[in-house]
């Protein structure tokens, strides 16, 4: 066993929204372990508290009580501004929609927020490359988001969150707006990435039928998390051993 601590732990959080008089418990005493080279599928029905696990595993909402440890440091004791260099620096974020600037080629929308890690430019476009080139859009550096397929604005948002080779990988229905076959793709890329990079990646889905591309799956209800379990053998996936 090593003793490098897992990339992303969760420790007995609880997240409570405020509601009219009272409170919403969207985490209830969740704790959730991560290692680097792992991927966890989150499942559960709408409402269960997926993306409030997602957005306190991010640093992006305080939870009422418990930790959050990032890489070991505990992300709850910390102060905005260095909570915000803790994200940069550890976290990657990937949601539903790419969110990138119609107005940007593929390897500018990599290399316009990386100047706040301090990297210089020329340096911020060897690595825009090079992430590229990992989600396999090396050839489309130069186009701007309407050159390019939903899936490919899915990998460009993928790059852009590897940027500053983040230790946490935390991603948000990444198939919701794709057909089968580029979502199967983009699960796939995500697999291979989690195991060439060493992260520690969460990622929501509603696609049970992926979920045995991933390491464990555990599910939520009611604020609850249920103890991960492995995903093998969960769902019939014909293709799995496929390179
Ligand atoms: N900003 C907020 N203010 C108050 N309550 C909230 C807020 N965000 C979420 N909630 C409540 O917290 C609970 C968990 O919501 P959350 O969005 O995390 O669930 P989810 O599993 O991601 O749902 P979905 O699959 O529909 O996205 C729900 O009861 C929701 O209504």
């Amino acid at each position: 066993m090593s003793s490098t601590p897992a990339p992303l732990a969760l420790v007995n959080v609880t997240l409570e929204y405020p509601d009219g008089d009272g409170t919403v418990r969207a985490l209830d005493a969740v704790d959730l372990s991560v290692h680097g080279g792992q991927m966890v599928s989150l499942v559960g029905p709408s409402g269960s508290g997926k993306s409030s696990l997602l957005a306190v595993a991010a640093t992006l909402i305080r939870p009422t009580h418990g930790l959050v440890l990032i890489d070991g440091t505990d992300a709850t004791g910390l102060g905005d501004k260095d909570l915000a260099v803790l994200r940069r620096e550890k976290v990657g974020l990937i949601f539903q929609q790419p969110n990138l600037l119609a107005s940007l080629s593929a390897a500018e929308q990599l290399v316009i927020g990386d100047h706040l890690r301090g990297r210089p430019a020329k340096a911020a476009r060897a690595k825009a490359a090079e992430m590229l080139d990992v989600v396999g859009l090396a050839p489309s550096a130069d186009k701007r988001p309407h050159q390019l397929s939903g899936g490919q604005r899915q990998r460009v948002n993928i790059a852009r969150a590897l940027m500053g080779e983040p230790k946490v990988l935390l991603v948000d229905e990444p198939t919701a707006a794709l057909d089968h076959e580029r979502s199967e793709s983009i699960v796939r890329l995500l697999r291979r990435i989690t195991d060439e990079f060493r992260v520690a990646t969460v990622m929501v889905t509603h696609d049970t039928e992926f979920v045995p591309l991933t390491d464990s799956v555990a599910t939520m209800r009611d604020g609850r998390l249920a103890a991960p379990v492995p995903a093998a053998g969960t769902g019939d996936f014909p293709s799995l051993s496929a390179p």
